[in-house]
């Protein structure tokens, strides 16, 4: 591997007697992971059906590590949402942001959606999650992702933090700023990572974190938690940005978090700063050479004060308002017919597509967003027909009727790639599962099932 000889010196005087550890990292190959969907599966539960051979991520209870001649992401459960595959240091910063269901989050830099989806989890579909992107290709896979993983209570954006900051002042209890950086710690899982380097993209990089953090700490609530992560070692980002941000906004704090075995201690003698801020020792460091991970950086910081008694985070234009009953009375008839739950929030039409946006959402209106809340479906004339989303947020107890096909077989395969099947039953919708996890909708009719898997996500497998 060609790693960057100014990389390289830098490394050097980082890390002094740690070098070669460091460097023998790259010469092992790089552990790869992936994260279950608790919406989807549990561990025992998933144990019991894995096909691949897993071992866990020791900080991550979601997490596991596969094998080489495991291929996770040509699996079915992969399409059905049963898992996300992500690298394992990637997979601590949202532990740290302790997100409980209700809470009001906001992941800045979400995209392709690995810690959106993992925040998603964590809220078990209450309160409200806004996934933003900045670069429209990156917002479309974030959507998608939001999509496969089944999240209910998730609004996708695609804005600059500044845009944000206008809408939300105050707004959210946790933040994650998983920031645009140098990607240092990808140099050994992508090669390119190396060529797009150089000291004066860490420089820029480091300048775009500045502003990036403080449009996150305007949008965060007095005591809120806001988790900052990269996933590289110039320290000239990671300490360096923390320490510019707290000096800026002393209303901050470094949070005294556990480290897990492994873990390191953040320098502060990296910070680059005078003064040195209080607590720089309390951030996180993962290196590739101490434990199974490409390497990350974390630190929590959290917003100093409490918000009044009864506080309500008001966003610039208020709570969105919703379309009346009369103007998705075709859901309705849809949920009696083919539903065993019932759906409640915000009901909104953008066009003929029908969203459900998660309680007391807030209004949008002049933000650039491609998802509302949960997708339910088209409003055809006189008819519904039920979205991939919905779909997917599903599990086979809440559909009428089920079409559960085997993991392992070639129906299933077939059926992402958008063959119809030959079934008996009733006419009208099916939820097509594979082995019990939701996988999309099917239409029965004249003893064929007709495939509603959407074109374009349609593969062979
Ligand atoms: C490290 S990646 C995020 C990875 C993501 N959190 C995940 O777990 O899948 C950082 C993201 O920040 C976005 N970004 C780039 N410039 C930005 C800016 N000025 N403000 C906010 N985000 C930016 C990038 O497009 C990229 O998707």
């Amino acid at each position: 591997m060609n790693l960057p000889s100014a990389f390289l010196t830098r490394m050097q005087e980082m890390l002094g007697e740690e070098y070669e550890a460091f460097l023998q990292s790259y010469e092992s190959g790089h552990y790869q992971s992936l994260r279950l969907n608790p919406r989807k599966t549990d561990r025992e539960e998933f144990m019991e059906k894995s096909p691949f051979h897993l071992t866990p991520v020791a900080w991550e209870k979601n997490g596991f590590y596969y094998s080489e001649e495991d291929t996770p992401g040509k699996h079915p459960y992969h399409e059905a949402g049963v898992y996300y595959i992500q690298e394992a240091s990637a997979m601590a910063p949202v532990g740290y942001l302790d997100v409980q269901p209700g809470d009001y989050v906001l992941d800045l830099c979400a995209a392709p959606g690995g810690k959106s989806t993992q925040i998603g989890a964590a809220m078990q579909g209450k309160g409200i999650l806004i996934c933003n992107e900045i670069h429209p290709a990156r917002a479309k896979i974030l959507s998608e992702n939001v999509e496969r993983m089944g999240l209910t209570n998730a609004v996708v954006t695609n804005e600059s933090p500044e845009r944000l900051s206008a809408y939300f002042p105050e707004y959210f209890d946790k933040i994650l700023v998983d920031a645009p950086c140098s990607g240092e710690g990808m140099f050994r899982k992508h090669e390119e990572a190396c060529s797009e380097w150089s000291p004066e993209n860490v420089e820029l990089c480091a300048k775009r974190q500045d502003s990036v953090l403080d449009e996150a700490a305007a949008m965060l609530k007095k005591g809120g938690r806001l988790v900052y992560s990269t996933c590289t070692f110039a320290l000239q980002e990671d300490e360096g940005s923390v320490a510019r941000f707290l000096l800026r906004h002393p209303e901050f704090s470094i949070k005294e978090t556990h480290r897990y075995d492994g873990m390191e201690p953040g320098r502060p003698d990296w910070a680059g700063t005078e003064p040195v801020p209080d607590g720089m020792e309390k951030t996180i460091r993962l290196w590739p050479h101490k434990l199974h991970g490409e390497g990350h950086f974390l630190a929590v910081l959290e917003k100093t004060g409490e918000v009044p008694e009864g506080y309500r985070a008001r966003s610039l234009y208020g709570i969105q308002k919703g379309i009346a009953p009369k103007d998705f009375a075709a859901w309705k008839e849809f949920e009696r017919e083919s539903l065993k739950k019932q759906f409640d929030g915000i009901f909104l039409l953008f066009g003929d597509q029908l969203y459900l946006a998660p309680k007391d959402m807030p209004a949008l209106k002049g933000l650039k967003v491609l998802r509302p809340g949960l997708h339910l479906g088209t409003m055809k004339k006189g008819r519904f027909e039920p979205a991939h989303a919905l779909a997917l947020s599903l599990s086979p107890k809440d559909a009428v009727h089920c079409c559960n096909l085997s993991g392992d077989s070639q129906e299933a395969r077939q059926w992402i790639n958008g063959m119809t099947l030959s079934k008996d039953g009733e006419k009208g919708w099916q939820l097509v599962c594979v082995d019990g996890y939701s996988l999309g909708w099917g239409k029965l009719a004249g003893g064929i099932l007709k495939n509603h898997y959407p074109k374009g996500l349609r593969k062979t497998m």
